[in-house]
């Protein structure tokens, strides 16, 4: 008999570099392989407007409320044409990053006002939160040197050091305020015994997900 499972919304977090990217995949296959019909997306992107924002997000330089609304444009419109249509059909949604990234960002990072911050949120999506975060920590030091390591860096990635340390703080802040949704990973482990964990995790989530109908 096939298992049929309630619709759930996952999402991945953490500062650049902290291996993130590297284990959606595995998600997205570990769930697959257990009969789940999931949307891998990100943010900010995730639709054809979307990735055109990123696009600007990720190169252009703005005043920093600038970022955030498009931040919450680009997810505004992920949100319509992804992420709510997805869970509508009874599908899972996994993404690379959503509003805690916005907080841990725009509102650690570069110091907006978070009262703002909360004030998107309850605009764009006031009844949608994640079902699960996972949130993936680093210190700052192992991030940078991954980072240096692989790729050529973006707008974002280029920031100091000081920046990512609040960026990290409130990502550990959002985390300690929502423990329900936030599993936090401890990246400074081996990629196999991450994905252990996520498994541990994820069954948990399966096992609470199981529709009987
Ligand atoms: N647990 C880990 N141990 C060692 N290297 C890792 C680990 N996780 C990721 N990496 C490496 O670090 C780099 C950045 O990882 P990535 O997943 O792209 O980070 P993010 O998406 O969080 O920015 C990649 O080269 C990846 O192979
Ligand atoms: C969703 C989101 C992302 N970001 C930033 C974090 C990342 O540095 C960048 C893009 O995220 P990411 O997809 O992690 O980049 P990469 O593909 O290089 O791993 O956007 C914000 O600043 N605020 C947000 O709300």
């Amino acid at each position: 008999m096939t298992q049929h499972y309630q619709p759930r919304f996952i999402t991945f977090e953490g500062i650049d570099g902290a291996g993130k990217s590297t284990h959606i995949g595995f998600v997205a296959d570990y769930l697959q392989q257990r009969g789940v019909t999931l949307v891998s997306s990100r943010e900010p992107g995730g639709t054809s407007l979307g990735e055109k924002l990123r696009e600007l997000l990720l190169h252009e330089k703005m005043h920093l409320e600038t970022e955030a609304l498009l931040m919450f444009a680009s997810r505004r419109e992920h949100i319509a044409q992804v992420i709510a249509p997805a869970l509508e059909r009874g599908e899972w949604v996994i993404s690379d990053r959503f509003t805690d990234a916005s907080f841990a960002y725009q509102g650690g990072g570069r110091g907006m006002d978070l009262g703002k911050m909360e004030a998107l949120e309850a605009w764009v999506h006031p009844h949608l939160q994640p079902d699960l975060t996972f949130l993936f920590d680093v210190p700052l030091e192992v991030a940078r040197a991954r980072l240096d390591a692989t790729r050529a860096l973006d707008k974002f990635e280029q920031e100091q050091a000081d920046f990512f340390a609040d960026t990290r703080n409130e990502y550990l802040r959002r985390a300690a305020q929502f423990p329900g949704r936030f599993r936090i990973i401890d990246s400074t482990q081996s990629i196999a015994d991450i994905q252990v964990q996520l498994a541990q995790l994820l069954d948990v989530l399966l096992e609470q997900s199981v529709a009987t109908r």
